[in-house]
């Protein structure tokens, strides 16, 4: 049997382009005990894929998540017809032991048997079922501290995980203000997603914006971009204020010996007493399957909305990837097989 996947061709260099991949098929080899032979279903591209793949080397698979169904198996814990999430890369189909898969970031990484979700569809277990809801929820809950009634600042927050911790802020009882780039995406979180403001970042200027959305300065940010937005954000922070920062997209094409200058932080850092953290969303892999259930659970009561762009045919991994750079999606990015 014949899978499809797509390898790495080149590094890349600036924003990534079609030709950095090359698609191929690859010969299956059968069975050996402990192994399952994956099928997906979804696929996923995160922002991260940028940032990691410059220290993968050329040929490889690309990296990332998928939902696949179990079409065979030697292995006692996965029958038949169990859909899982499992770090196989970009490939429509895989012959693994799942006790030695490893992730992009170079971790054993367990594919996981999905619960039942209800009426909510699979995709979600890449979305805010998955890797970006928790990073949504844990990251805000763990890292901002947030308390009711302060004011958290997210940015990309019309994407996967920021368009999750605005609405998970509004539950906590937080204003939430958010950044985004397009008319549409801001009128769709603050008319869609309950954000008290959001403000488009390429024709607002950050500092006014906040004078007007937060006239008594911000308490928590969650931070996707970083850069010259950052900077902007963290010098509207109040004593105290707490960012997480979660990712840096504005800066993950640039040259690596040449990177972006953000306006220092370190003043508003130490005037204003601010704790800065890093986090990956692995550090909650044991406690995983308590962030799933809690999105659920917001999402049966109504309280949190998820948005997909899906795009369909796995040859179009590649284009899904680049569009996110682009700032083509809103909500999680999923190819459907
Ligand atoms: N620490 C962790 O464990 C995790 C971190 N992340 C990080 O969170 C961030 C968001 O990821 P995710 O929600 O999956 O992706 P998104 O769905 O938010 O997609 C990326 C979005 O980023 C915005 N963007 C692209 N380039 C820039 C830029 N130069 N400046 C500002 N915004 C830009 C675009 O939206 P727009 O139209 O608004 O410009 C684009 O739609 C990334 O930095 C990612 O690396 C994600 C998951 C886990
Ligand atoms: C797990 C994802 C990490 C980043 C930085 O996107």
């Amino acid at each position: 049997m014949k899978c499809k996947k797509f390898i790495l061709k080149n590094h890349f260099d600036g924003m990534p382009k079609k030709t950095d991949f090359k698609l191929m098929e690859e010969d299956l080899p059968p069975l050996k005990d402990g192994d399952v032979l994956f099928e997906a279903v979804f696929l996923s591209v995160d922002p991260y894929m940028r940032a990691v793949s410059s220290k993968l080397p050329i040929g490889i698979t690309m990296i990332g998540a998928q939902v696949a169904r179990v079409k065979e198996s030697k292995h006692p814990d996965f029958k038949v017809g169990d859909n899982v999430v499992g770090q196989f890369g970009w490939r429509t189909h895989t012959v693994a032991n799942p006790d030695e898969v490893v992730s992009g970031f170079g971790e054993k990484s367990r594919p996981y048997i999905l619960p039942d979700f209800g009426d909510v569809p699979l995709s979600a277990a890449l979305g805010v079922l998955g890797m970006p809801g928790n990073t949504a929820w844990f990251g805000l809950t763990k890292i901002c501290k947030p308390k009711a009634g302060e004011t958290l600042v997210v940015t990309a927050a019309a994407g996967a995980v920021g368009s999750l911790v605005g609405q998970i802020g509004k539950i906590l009882d937080l204003k939430v203000i958010g950044f985004a780039g397009a008319d549409d995406k801001c009128k769709m979180l603050t008319e869609e997603l309950n954000f008290d403001y959001a403000f488009n970042y390429k024709t607002r200027d950050i500092t006014e914006a906040l004078k007007e959305a937060a006239p008594n300065g911000v308490d928590c940010y969650f931070d996707n971009v970083g850069g010259p937005i950052s900077s902007a954000v963290m010098n509207e922070m109040n004593t105290f204020g707490r960012v997480a920062c979660c990712g840096s997209i504005s800066a993950y094409n640039a040259d690596p010996k040449n990177p972006p200058l953000a306006p220092v932080v370190q003043n508003a850092i130490v005037l204003k007493q601010l704790s800065l953290q890093g986090f990956l969303s692995s550090r909650w892999k044991d406690c995983w399957f308590e962030g799933i259930v809690q999105n659920l659970e917001f999402i049966k009561q109504g309280k949190l909305k998820f948005k997909e762009s899906v795009i369909k045919g796995f040859e179009k991994m590649d284009e899904a990837f680049l569009s996110m750079f682009t700032g083509d999606n809103t909500g999680k990015i999923v190819i459907e097989v």
